[in-house]
């Protein structure tokens, strides 16, 4: 029988697996009976809705079985099993082939904690195991099939015989050595515990043929030792369980269980709703972005249940976009079970459950930014972008769920604020919320632009992320406050605002003039500069469109060309200014260069590309001559 191998990937996973020296190995067990439940959810919802399937409930279960003497320990459940081509995809690639690649993004340190930290799924079962076999049967099929690996070096199936649907793994148990304990898996009490502690919330009996010694009939003290099958977990769902039975701990193990992130969640809201429509739900904000969460590739939405019954893995419509990164469940019994994907998309219970989840999830953001400022920062550093896009996206429909949400930099607290926080420390007369953009807090700290600004002692917010100012734009106001760019045209800083207006002698004038024509269609203006304190020069904006914006536009495939109304403003006090004065007279030529030095240096100053590079340069070596 020809070998197999397995995919690059899942070798480097597999190999991973066997030679971890990794503590909490019991997890393999908590994989092996997720993936069972799995399976029996699939068989169970075609029994629930195909008729041509007889339907007995205590069909479903699974079962752990020991052999001592052979070391196998065999898992076995009734679900839906697999045919031979899933077999081979299932078992020798794995699901989540973007955990290795998370790592490399994220430089785990070594091998285990990709297997503490993360889903691992079946190949869970070689960190214990030196053999696994697999014998599956497929629901509709009469043809069983054997998967059988000995590890890295590939695997192999053959045609097997089964009685009935369902998966059978057995585990060859790895010997134990003096620094490492694996008979404790092939121990009932030992594995009773680790079910208990993983697996406890599984909706299917899972069944261990248990040694007891129990007094014997007609007897006071006389023990005999009885063999018995029993159910070894509670099996009510974690969801439906009260939640002051429930510890922090039990959610966490939850959200493992069910891989619903590579991280632990920051935090989890249970609820049970009774009203109109009753359901359970239990939703998660992760701590950290699942590595494609901000690409196309990402599906949101949470699993969906119709009384306990798995009816969807992923219902996109119970989340908005904006609130996306929520991981979790809903159980509802006013659910159909019939209900199909399109049916969801229209269906009003379901908008009913969406609307107030939106309302939970948003009310324990707000809990948490105001009782655990650390942990919210954690969660914005991570989710952030995605509640700012939302603010932008819709026409801007949901910008009032989410205004309270949003944090900025600012430059006065040195750290993160919120719109409320700024406006609570604005000035008396200030009636004007400024931020300044750029690549990072270090680039706007330096530009010409904050100088003024700053000087006359107001805060400014540094944005640093493209979708940052389209959201700004999108809110309009915050507490009746406009928001507007240090960079924009008229700063409106206050009274004194118009002395400060540089005086421009007729000479002046000229150059501005001269300079304005030499830019022409680069700038629509040249002007003597009422922000700038020690820098020569800056670029502004006028109109709705910023230079930033700009930027950000012309990063899009289909950006139309739309440009920033740019305005060059020069510091009619800085000895560069002076120096074309005293030149200017004699030498007309030397304006259109310093037109063109001063124009290239602000763009540099924006992180804009200069237009000519070498022409540049030429200008530079001009005026050094
Ligand atoms: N007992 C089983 N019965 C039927 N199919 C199974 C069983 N065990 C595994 N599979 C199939 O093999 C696939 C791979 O399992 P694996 O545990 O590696 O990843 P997963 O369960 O898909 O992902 P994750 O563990 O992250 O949820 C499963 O998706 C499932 O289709």
């Amino acid at each position: 029988m020809a070998k197999q191998q397995f995919e690059a990937e899942s070798r480097r996973l597999l190999d991973m697996m066997i030679n971890s020296i990794y503590s909490k190995r019991e997890v393999f067990l908590r994989e092996l009976i997720s993936n069972a439940s799995d399976a029996i959810d699939k068989m169970y919802y075609r029994a629930l809705t195909d008729d041509s399937i007889t339907f007995n409930q205590s069909d479903y279960y699974i079962k752990i079985d020991v052999n001592k003497d052979e070391r196998e320990l065999t898992v076995q459940d009734t679900g839906i099993g697999m045919t031979k081509e899933e077999l081979e995809s299932n078992l020798g690639v794995i699901a989540k082939s973007g955990s290795l690649a998370f790592k490399k993004e994220n430089e785990i340190k070594d091998g285990y904690d990709i297997i503490g930290q993360f889903g691992v799924g079946f190949y869970a079962a070689f960190m214990v195991a030196d053999e696994v076999t697999v014998i599956s049967r497929a629901l509709g099929s009469e043809q069983a099939y054997r998967w059988h690996s000995e590890g890295a070096d590939g695997f192999t199936i053959e045609d097997a015989e089964k009685d009935s649907i369902g998966t059978t793994i057995t585990l060859k148990v790895k010997e134990s050595s003096e620094d490492d304990d694996f008979d404790q898996f092939l121990d009932e009490q030992q594995l009773q515990q680790i079910v208990k502690k993983y697996s406890d919330f599984i909706r299917y009996p899972i069944k261990m043929e248990l040694t007891e010694e129990q007094l014997k009939a007609d007897s006071d003290d006389e023990y005999e030792t009885v063999v018995e099958e029993k159910t070894v977990n509670s099996m009510v769902p974690i969801w439906k369980k009260n939640k002051t039975e429930l510890t922090d701990e039990d959610y966490h193990e939850f959200y493992k269980e069910k891989h619903y992130g590579f991280d632990d969640p920051l935090t989890h809201v249970h609820l049970s709703v009774d009203g109109n429509i009753r359901y359970q739900a239990i939703l998660y904000i992760p701590e950290s972005a699942p590595y494609n969460y901000y690409s196309q590739e990402y599906e949101k939405g949470l699993e969906l249940y119709s009384n306990g019954v798995l009816i969807m893995n992923k219902a996109p419509e119970l989340l908005p976009d904006y609130f996306s990164f929520v991981k979790g469940l809903v159980d509802s019994e006013d659910l159909s079970l019939n209900i199909s994907r399109e049916m969801l998309q229209h269906d009003r219970q379901l908008k009913l459950i969406e609307k107030n989840l939106v309302k939970k999830i948003k009310q324990e953001l707000k809990k948490l930014l105001m009782n655990d400022r650390e942990k919210y920062e954690t969660f914005f550093k991570a989710f952030g972008r995605q509640l700012k896009y939302g603010v932008y996206s819709d026409f801007g429909q949901n910008k009032d769920t989410l205004k309270d949400l949003l944090l900025f930099y600012s430059s006065t607290e040195e750290t993160l604020v919120t719109l409320q926080e700024y406006v609570d420390r604005m000035k008396e007369d200030q009636t004007i919320i400024y931020y300044a953009t750029g690549e990072s807090h270090a680039r706007i700290e330096n530009l010409p632009q904050t100088e003024m600004v700053k000087d006359k002692g107001f805060e400014i917010l540094y944005l640093t992320d493209d979708i940052d100012e389209f959201a700004l734009k999108m809110l309009q106001e915050y507490e009746g406050k406009t928001f507007k760019s240090v960079s924009s045209g008229d700063l409106e800083l206050g009274d004194d605002d118009e002395t400060n207006a540089p005086e421009v002698t007729d000479e002046d004038q000229k150059i501005f003039d001269k300079m304005k024509e030499q830019l022409s269609g680069k700038v629509s203006d040249v002007r003597p500069s009422k922000r700038l304190k020690t820098h020569p020069v800056c670029l502004t904006n006028e109109g709705d469109i910023s230079i930033e914006m700009e930027k950000v536009l012309s990063m899009m495939p289909e950006n139309q060309g739309v440009k920033a109304d740019k305005v060059l403003e020069i510091n009619t006090n800085h000895q560069i200014f002076n120096q074309l004065k005293e030149n200017a007279l004699e030498n007309e030529d030397l304006i259109a260069t310093y037109a063109n030095i001063l124009y290239n240096q602000a763009l540099l100053i924006e992180g804009l590309p200069v237009e000519d590079p070498v022409s540049y340069a030429n200008d530079v070596w001009k005026v050094m001559k």
